[in-house]
């Protein structure tokens, strides 16, 4: 693999609203370092696509994004959300996961009717009028662009669904909680194109009321949908920009050589 010199970056800084804001963040498993360094501005109601080779540690700072490696790694630095580091131990972190939500590569909804994926976690939220839990179980999936497909099977299994429904479930089950940020890790590799063109659709309409960070393998989706792009190599990130000047302005050879298929 082509060397490159890891200490120089280009990240620029975000003129919006900022949602998330990433100081100094590093990440150790044991003693693998895989994050350093990240100091990453996330603009508000923008599509942020985290791009990079396989191992650079994309899923590894989204997962941090909302405390999901508490478990698995030593998370150091600051992530502001609100005027608060959600880094800090004494953060509740079932509450940070009620404004930032998780969406993962597999489709992953509950061996449960489509409506009470929906309502489960809402009703363990506290939410127990059944008028509320109705409208958010449709605005919901009206959101996440599956309404129509199943508004006449609320009580059929989830799991009889198609992939590409499963995932716009698992999208409407996160954007029912009315988070502020949707963290999406590949969330159509496992899909056919149709299935994630719609993905892809319905992330574009999202953006309206949602900030949304994207790990995606795909570099022509991250061209496609998102705003801003992150690159990432060996645990630094390299570049970050908005998305036209990574994918044709980069300005780090590195993002060059990735971007146009010559990296490795
Ligand atoms: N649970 C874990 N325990 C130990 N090391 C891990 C764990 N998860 C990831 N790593 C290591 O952290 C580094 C970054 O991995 P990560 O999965 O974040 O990369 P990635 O860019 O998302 O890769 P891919 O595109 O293949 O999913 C790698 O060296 C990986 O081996």
């Amino acid at each position: 693999m082509k060397e490159y010199n890891l200490n120089e970056s280009f990240i620029t800084k975000i003129a919006e609203e900022k949602a998330l804001t990433t100081k100094d963040l590093q990440v150790y498993y044991g003693n693998n370092h895989a994050i350093f360094d990240a100091n990453l501005e996330f603009p508000r109601f923008e599509i942020t696509a985290l791009i990079g080779a396989s191992g650079c540690g994309k899923s590894t700072f989204l997962r941090c994004l909302n405390r999901m490696n508490d478990k698995r790694a030593r998370v150091d630095g600051e992530i502001m959300y609100r005027n608060l580091d959600i880094n800090s131990p004494k953060i509740n972190v079932y509450e940070v996961r009620k404004h930032i939500g998780m969406v993962f590569q597999r489709p992953n909804p509950f061996a449960k009717s489509i409506r009470e994926n929906i309502t489960f976690a809402l009703k363990n939220a506290g939410i127990t009028k059944k008028e509320i839990l109705e409208q958010r179980l449709e605005q919901s999936l009206k959101d996440a662009a599956l309404w129509d497909e199943v508004k006449d099977d609320l009580d059929k299994s989830a799991l009889a669904l198609s992939g590409g429904q499963q995932q716009r479930l698992c999208i409407a089950r996160s954007i029912a909680m009315h988070p502020d940020i949707l963290l999406l890790d590949e969330p159509a590799s496992a899909l056919d194109p149709i299935s994630t063109s719609k993905i892809e659709e319905t992330l574009e309409t999202l953006k309206k009321n949602y900030t949304i960070i994207i790990v995606t393998h795909n570099l022509q989706q991250a061209s496609r949908i998102s705003d801003y792009t992150a690159f990432l190599h060996l645990g630094h990130i390299i570049e970050y920009n908005t998305t036209a000047n990574v994918f044709t302005k980069p300005k780090m050879q590195a993002t060059e050589d990735y971007v146009s298929g010559n990296f490795g």
